[in-house]
């Protein structure tokens, strides 16, 4: 939604990669003969290692990701598994039931993926590819495999690289083990030289508790842990889990955090600091209300603790949020303006909708009561975001991610994405499942969850997922607003930024939508636009409907797989072919009446804009004339711009009829403005109801002009998403 979508413009390189795999494919199972000596990959690897080293045009780049074809994680555990060597490996083939033990012979190279050479017990040499693994700004690529390192690579996917290279892929990060030297799963001759000095759990704690003073905390949960593994009494044990539960703080792993504090059961006489960070953890897990609770127990046992005071305010504003949708809007605002990611510090509310089965669409989003134009249903806070602005000075680079199976091309930061969802639940398992219930289509993700004491996380499902439920996303609404009222070019519908929302995927599309989603950075926005009963099924747009013939319907949706029924998609099934002409053919006058360098001729404008709107059968407030209403606005402009006050109300009143309104009023008579229904809420309703106001002030009219003012202010919520910029923003018009 909202997506930059490059298939068309990249569908050579689709199929390029598309008959690469097909080739690759027709030599499944065969054992190569030509692999490469050790020390000649060496030699290569280590020349392109010292030769990339990014330049600042290379920088700027935009790097290609490719999706392979998918395949599930291992969910054996290593017990019961059989080693295998790299001269057994078949090209293509996931070698299910064995593992492979390797050694790391090289430093690690980043590109998409972490790269490094590993040799196995027979000294012979392949390429490893680590997919999704943190960016180097989170954790440095050296700390996540390294020269002398010992893996296990679990059902090893053997496969001709796009280089024409032979090499390992792995995609899902629970098939790869760190295992230490001592480990009795790997070659007797690696063992042997390995073998470190016995060292103490004191020691090690030490060297974690200098890790973390250096901020290096990757490496303190090796040391901590570590030293677990040698402590003995249950009081080294407790403050080494301590200690560890920081670190894991520190690398945004919260499941551990309360793991190691033991929430939620804390003892009798819990500790200061293991209460704080198990607040911590709570707070970051979005558990607010048992955050509240921990911090209150805290208070109570330490109360000059001024931290835990402050944590506790911002949780229960938290609460606050969460409850109420109580938000202060303008402080999100001047957050959104500031934060470079815009990732804001806010909860989650849940309006009052919930999730339903549908006839035909699945499950959707319904109302659980009445709702007014302008009310709040959702207000969201991304489950995941990448930043990637035009000019990529975000946390997330615009990359290129294709998937030549489903053919399909996006420009943007869903490849960083991707990577920013897989690490956040492998982290934290416990917040999988909101994820891992979205829509994935026909996609069969495989059942277990952990193995070998690690969260299983299906990369290709979080990727069918994300593909299907993913929205781009402007910096803030208000922005894009701006942009578009200083007139830079043309308004976006495609941003680069992107994120999950997983309470709003559950939305389904229609044209004839009654609700939109608006953002301000990473919190979204959805407000009714129409007055609705309860049980309506809440519906926005996927794709802002043109009102353009489209000559297969099919082909609108089709990356979601459906073929929308709205109204409005019914009517253009049953128009016929001369009246899609006779549209065209009026519309492409209207441009040119528009374009003329004499300026508009308003009579002949009027009178395409009648021809045009004859072409519609079926009323504007059942099947919205989406051709009609921008042209309207325009001569709207043109006449008041005249001063004609009286025409310029007339053609807005036509708009709003086209865009499906029913109102009342919009005119010199004396019933005051009122809109009976609302129809379709496009950005320009903002303008259009404050020339209205502008047309009733002049006329004398100032309970409509008031009315007027009302209705852009509604409608101004709904498209940025809060009404407190709306003085500020049109000071000029309100005037
Ligand atoms: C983001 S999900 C929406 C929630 C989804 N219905 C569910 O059950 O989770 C998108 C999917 O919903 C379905 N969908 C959305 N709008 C639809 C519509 N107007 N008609 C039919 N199916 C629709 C399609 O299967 C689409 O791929």
């Amino acid at each position: 939604m909202d997506v930059h979508n490059v298939t068309n413009q990249y569908s050579q390189m689709l199929e390029v990669q598309r008959k690469t795999l097909q080739r690759a494919r027709m030599r499944q199972g065969e054992r190569p003969r030509d692999r490469e000596p050790k020390e000649k990959m060496y030699l290569k690897f280590m020349m392109n290692h010292v030769a990339i080293k990014p330049t600042k045009q290379q920088q700027n780049l935009i790097l290609s990701s490719f999706i392979p074809s998918a395949y599930l994680p291992c969910t054996e555990p290593l017990r019961g598994m059989r080693p295998i060597t790299i001269q057994n490996l078949q090209l293509e083939t996931h070698h299910r039931g064995t593992y492979l033990p390797l050694r790391v012979i090289t430093p690690p190279q980043r590109m998409t993926a972490i790269m490094v050479l590993a040799e196995d017990s027979l000294a012979d040499v392949v390429l490893l590819q680590l997919y999704q693994q943190e960016p180097e700004n989170i954790r440095e690529a050296s700390h996540i495999v390294d020269d002398g390192m010992i893996l296990l690579v679990k059902e090893p996917y053997f496969k001709v690289m796009a280089s024409g290279d032979y090499g390992l892929r792995v995609d899902h990060l629970s098939d790869v083990i760190h295992v230490n030297p001592q480990d009795a799963r790997i070659p007797e001759s690696w063992r042997a030289w390995a073998l470190p000095i016995r060292s103490s759990a004191q020691s090690l704690k030490m060297k974690g508790n200098t890790a973390m003073g250096e901020k290096r905390y990757w490496q303190a949960i090796t040391d901590y842990s570590n030293a677990l593994t040698v402590a003995e009494t249950s009081d080294e044990i407790e403050i080494l889990k301590r200690n560890r539960s920081l670190a894991f703080l520190k690398t945004k792993q919260y499941d551990a955090v309360l793991s190691d504090v033991g929430f939620p059961d804390l003892g009798l006489e819990p500790p200061e600091k293991a209460l704080f960070r198990a607040a911590e953890a709570l707070y970051f897990l979005a558990r607010f209300e048992d955050c509240c609770q921990t911090l209150e127990i805290l208070r109570a046992k330490f109360p000059n603790n001024e931290d835990a005071l402050k944590a506790l305010e911002r949780a229960r504003r938290r609460c606050a949020e969460q409850a109420k949708g109580d938000y202060d809007f303008k402080l999100l605002q001047t957050e959104a303006k500031k934060l470079r990611p815009p990732q804001l510090d806010h909860a989650t509310y849940i309006g009052p909708v919930e999730i339903r089965n549908t006839k035909t669409k699945g499950r959707g989003l319904f109302l659980t009561r009445a709702v007014k134009a302008g009310d709040l249903l959702l207000c969201e806070k991304a489950f995941a975001h990448a930043y990637a602005p035009d000019d990529d000075k975000g946390n997330s680079k615009i990359t290129l991610l294709m998937n030549p199976e489903t053919k399909m091309g996006f420009m943007g930061g869903q490849a960083d994405l991707l990577t920013i969802i897989v690490q956040k639940l492998f982290r934290n398992p416990s917040l999988a499942p909101s994820f891992t219930k979205l829509h994935h289509g026909n996609y069969e993700a495989a059942s277990t969850s952990m193995v070998d004491g690690q969260p299983i996380v299906d990369t290709f499902l979080v990727e069918r997922i994300m593909s299907l439920n993913v929205f781009g996303c402007p910096l803030s609404s208000l922005n894009t607003r701006s942009d578009m009222r200083s007139s830079k070019p043309e308004e976006p519908t495609a941003y680069h930024s992107c994120g999950i929302w997983t309470q709003a995927s559950y939305i389904n599309h229609s044209c004839t939508s009654n609700a939109r989603r608006s953002f301000i950075g990473d919190m979204m926005i959805v407000r009714a636009t129409q007055d609705l009963e309860a049980d309506t099924e809440v519906s926005f747009w996927y794709k802002q409907p043109t009102g353009e013939h489209s000559e297969d319907p099919r082909e609108v949706y089709k990356h979601w797989g459906f073929i929308c029924t709205c109204a409005i998609c019914q009517d253009a099934g049953t128009t016929t072919k001369a009246v899609i002409q006779e549209r065209r053919k009026t519309l492409e006058k209207l441009k040119r009446a528009c374009d003329s360098s004499n300026g508009i001729q308003v009579s002949q404008f009027e009178r395409l804009l009648k021809d045009l709107d004859h072409t519609y059968t079926e009323p504007a407030s059942k099947v919205p004339r989406l051709l009609v209403f921008d042209a309207q606005f325009l001569l709207a402009r043109v006449y008041m711009g005249e001063n004609n006050m009286i025409k310029g109300l007339e053609c807005i009143r036509k708009m709003l009829s086209a865009l499906g309104f029913i109102v009342e009023g919009f005119d010199a008579s004396p019933t005051s403005c009122r809109v009976v229904k609302w129809g379709l809420m496009v950005d320009y309703l903002v303008e259009a109801f404050l020339h209205a106001r502008t047309a009733f002030q002049t006329i004398g009219d100032k309970e409509s002009s008031k009315r007027a003012e009302e209705y852009a202010k509604c409608a101004y919520k709904v498209v940025v998403g809060e009404d407190s910029s709306f003085n500020s923003s049109h000071r000029d018009q309100l005037r």
